[in-house]
């Protein structure tokens, strides 16, 4: 379990994270989105026990991350920019690992080659970039941590190898209960594999819920009338966006599905569709009601 606890990490003057608490379990796979600058590579870094915090306290399994050793043993941050030592072959860079991680596992690193197909004799900095980056989750997997933080993961990866890393951490996350955070702006491949999603703006977070919670809670609604209907009718529900393409309405409205099926039901339309979601059209309504603009955008 990581448990975040009121947060704050200043920039000289500048609060980027800002009273933020959290908490994930062990076992399940949490996804941290925001915009650009709102703080979440900090984050995964105090998390992570890379940079420490002004005020607050993380907590893994009850004890602090920073400079414990024992913990660092078990947990793995992979950054956006990789770093590699320069002119370390992949052998090397393993032997490296081995020599850190108490739980480095050889037979896993040569199963993982077969299929990586990578020669581990190369000079890493030799390989493309998306090369690379299998080459850092080939790494980390191999290392078995516990705990695994991923800042913008799937960057650079095409779309078989992406498959094959995601259904990896699928399986750690079942069969040993690996705790993920990942945090990235590609919002289907989050959606794909987390449990629970925060959003992070501006250094604070605006919301955290499970997943189908959040897709539950909000909905697409497409309507049109014989006659123009009284606005009214529309002031007991949670209208996020909307618009008028000819006759039929768009809205975003947030609330319980049979509640808001129910409200536009009574007003008797001619068309009547709701849909669900996908995170990153709930990102994108989220951020605009936290005021961020997105005008005529609706996907
Ligand atoms: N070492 C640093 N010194 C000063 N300011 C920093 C430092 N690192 C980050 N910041 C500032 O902190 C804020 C948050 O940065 P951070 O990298 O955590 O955001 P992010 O959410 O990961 O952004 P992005 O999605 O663009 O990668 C930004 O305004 C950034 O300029």
């Amino acid at each position: 379990m990581i448990q975040v606890q009121n947060v704050i990490k200043k920039f000289e003057k500048d609060k980027v994270v800002d009273n933020v608490s959290l908490q994930i379990a062990k076992g399940s796979v949490y996804g941290l989105l925001g915009s650009n600058g709102a703080g979440k590579t900090t984050l995964l870094k105090i998390i992570a026990g890379i940079m420490k915090q002004q005020e607050g306290a993380i907590h893994i399994e009850r004890k602090t991350v920073f400079e414990n050793i024992e913990l660092k043993d078990r947990i793995i941050f992979l950054p956006d920019s990789l770093y590699f030592f320069s002119h370390y072959t992949v052998n090397q860079m393993a032997s490296f690992y081995q020599n850190l991680y108490s739980s480095w596992n050889q037979q896993r690193f040569e199963q993982l080659q077969q299929v990586l197909e990578l020669d581990p004799k190369q000079k890493i900095q030799r390989f493309s970039k998306g090369m690379q980056r299998q080459v850092a989750f080939w790494l980390a997997l191999c290392a078995m941590p516990d705990y695994l933080i991923l800042d913008e993961p799937f960057d650079g990866l095409d779309p078989v190898i992406r498959r094959k890393i995601k259904s990896w951490i699928i399986q750690d996350v079942a069969e040993r209960e690996m705790t993920v955070l990942v945090s990235s702006h590609n919002l289907k491949e989050v959606e794909d594999i987390c449990d629970e999603v925060g959003i992070l703006h501006k250094g604070a977070l605006l919301l955290q819920k499970g997943l189908d919670d959040l897709k539950a809670d909000i909905h697409k609604v497409q309507i049109a009338f014989k006659q123009e209907v009284d606005k009214e009718l529309f002031a007991n529900m949670d209208i996020l966006y909307q618009e008028k393409r000819g006759s039929v309405y768009v809205f975003i409205i947030k609330g319980e599905y049979q509640y808001v099926e129910n409200q536009i039901s009574s007003m008797s339309p001619v068309i009547f569709d709701m849909l669900t979601l996908t995170l990153e059209e709930i990102f994108i309504y989220e951020m605009e009601g936290a005021g961020y603009a997105i005008e005529n955008i609706i996907l």
